[in-house]
């Protein structure tokens, strides 16, 4: 990403700095799925202070809506005001703007005001399919998109936005918006939701046209009432928590991700129900446990004593592992992003020496991690990890080594000697291994496949037919790769979750351990080999 979507700060915010201020001024859904209401648990929810300024009372329910009340825009302004006159807002995130007049006031007091960062979510039609803005405002909302640094249309809004047709599949969604981001300088993110596929993909558009894409498993649910509000406000939240867009987006699908993964859990109302928002939080706080286990004193054997241990209470569920282990790692996620050899690899500019180089790691690096992923099956607890961690042994050493030798020639492949990094990634690995140590070794294979499927996805997205490296850039885009980096997260955060917690911790500081060697393998190629 270039300067004007990375800003320099990217390690999150300094320690004892107030959480996150952020303004969600929106509209209302009494049954709490979409809108303000959505917006402020997501705010909550990913680590922020939320506020909100109503824009519109609106009747709905998850089955669809029933009537819209707008309060008079001097009402509007005048909670605008009583929010800024007192608060020092981090960053704001807009919703629903019903008609030009309330487009008008809110643009007068962004300029106003020039709060650090505006996320609009230009809403237009509800998931129902009712219409939430009047005729006039589709152009207004357009006209708005000046005075904000990123939007995040679905394929509806996106059609509206740049006049044309709803696109029909991923090239046409990424070609609009392009145009869109080029036509009004601002960043946007195209959610692709509503097309078809296995996968929900979105991407991050840039006003010079570099994509950014971010795919996750189509989660089979019919709960997608307000995700693009919450993913909206999720992304605002997290962008003044990491300093970078592309982490901010990757990280707001993540949680939404596991969010639509547990909605079915709520059973709110008969439509398309909300997501659970705080999925993950509620497990790790024992929410959903017995209720009186804060108590003061108990006196043995009276009806006051509590239910299960505080040791119970403390217990994540595998998709806040999942959240923790990967948020732990953001500082290494994003020095590996911003290596020399990730952003010329990606831009084509990369020596290619320094491929070949890579090529030769990858290679020596491979045959040994495919015996930690044998090992991994050896010491299995059940059959099903067995077969999966046989698989993926298979797939490192015939795939994968197959694919490089087509590339560079077999014989200088493997005459190339190891560099330091790469024996000491590869003993880190082995040595979990050698101790029959099951749990810290799968932690520790884990880093390959997810940063490797993390990196290669937004690398992938690069390619031009005239890249250098573009017929390998298209191999990091394969689905398969991305189901077994799914069936590995799921069965490592399984067993963390299942472990207690000094347990835990061994295992993610064997993840932690491993994210380092990645982004010093990274780094190696274009950095002169130690003797
Ligand atoms: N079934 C699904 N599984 C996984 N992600 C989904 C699903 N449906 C939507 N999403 C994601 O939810 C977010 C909102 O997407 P979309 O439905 O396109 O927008 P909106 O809610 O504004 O109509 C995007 O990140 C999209 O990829
Ligand atoms: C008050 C209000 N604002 C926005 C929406 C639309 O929400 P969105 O997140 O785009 O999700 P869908 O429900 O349309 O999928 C809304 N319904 N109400």
């Amino acid at each position: 990403m270039s300067d004007a979507t990375t800003s320099a700060v990217t390690t999150g915010r300094d320690a004892g700095a107030p959480p996150p201020r952020v303004l969600s001024i929106a509209g209302t859904d009494p049954t709490g799925g979409a809108g303000i209401q959505a917006d402020l648990k997501s705010i909550a929810a990913n680590g922020g202070y939320g506020m909100a300024v109503v824009t519109a009372l609106v009747a709905q329910n998850t089955q669809g809506v029933r009537s819209i009340h707008v309060p008079p825009t001097a009402f509007l302004v005048e909670q605008l005001d009583a929010v800024s006159d007192d608060v020092e807002i981090d960053a704001v995130k807009i919703g629903m703007l019903f008609d030009e007049h309330i487009v008008a006031a809110v643009s007068a007091w962004l300029a106003a005001v020039r709060p650090p960062l505006v996320v609009l979510d230009p809403v237009m039609i509800a998931a129902s399919g009712d219409s939430l803005v009047s005729g006039e405002a589709v152009a207004a909302i357009r006209a708005l998109l000046a005075e904000v640094d990123l939007v995040t249309p679905n394929v509806p809004e996106l059609a509206a936005l740049v006049e044309a047709p709803p696109a029909s599949g991923w090239d046409e969604l990424l070609e609009q918006a392009r145009r869109l981001a080029t036509d009004h300088g601002v960043l946007v993110v195209a959610k692709g939701g509503h097309l078809e596929g296995p996968a929900a993909r979105d991407a991050l558009v840039a006003p010079d046209g570099e994509i950014v894409e971010f795919t996750s498993d189509r989660v089979d649910t019919r709960n997608s009432h307000g995700t693009g509000c919450s993913l909206s406000s999720a992304i605002a939240t997290l962008r003044v928590r990491t300093g970078s867009w592309p982490a901010a987006v990757g990280e707001a699908k993540r949680w939404l991700t596991a969010a639509l993964r547990d909605s079915d859990s709520l059973a709110v109302g008969r439509g398309s129900g909300p997501v659970s928002h705080f999925v993950g939080l509620w497990d790790a706080a024992g929410s959903l446990g017995p209720l009186g286990a804060h108590v003061d004193r108990v006196i043995p054997g009276s009806s006051a004593e509590p239910a299960s241990s505080d040791g119970d209470r403390n217990t994540p569920g595998a998709a806040e592992v999942e959240r923790a282990w990967w948020a732990s790692i953001e500082p290494i996620r994003t020095a590996t992003d911003e290596l020399a050899f990730v952003r010329y690899l990606g831009d084509g500019t990369l020596d290619r020496e320094a491929f070949v180089r890579y090529l030769a790691q990858d290679a020596l690096y491979l045959r040994e991690y495919a015996r930690a992923l044998a090992a991994a099956s050896l010491l299995a607890p059940t059959p099903e990890e067995q077969a999966f961690w046989a698989a993926s042994a298979n797939g490192a050493i015939a795939a994968e080594t197959e694919l490089h030798a087509g590339r560079v020639g077999h014989e200088s492949l493997f005459s190339a000697e190891p560099f330091d990094t790469t024996s000491a990634y590869v003993d880190h690995l082995l040595a979990f291994a050698a101790r029959g140590d099951y749990l810290g070794l799968v932690a520790a294979i884990l880093p390959c496949f997810w940063m490797y499927d993390d990196i290669g996805r937004r690398l992938a997205a690069r390619r031009r037919p005239d890249h250098p490296f573009g017929d390998w850039l298209a191999t990091y885009d394969d689905p398969a790769f991305a189901a077994s980096t799914r069936s590995a997260i799921e069965i490592v955060t399984r067993h963390a979750a299942a472990v207690d917690g000094e347990e835990r911790e061994r295992m993610r500081r064997a993840f932690e351990v491993s994210a380092r060697h990645e982004l010093r393998f990274f780094a190696a190629p274009l950095q002169v080999p130690s003797d």
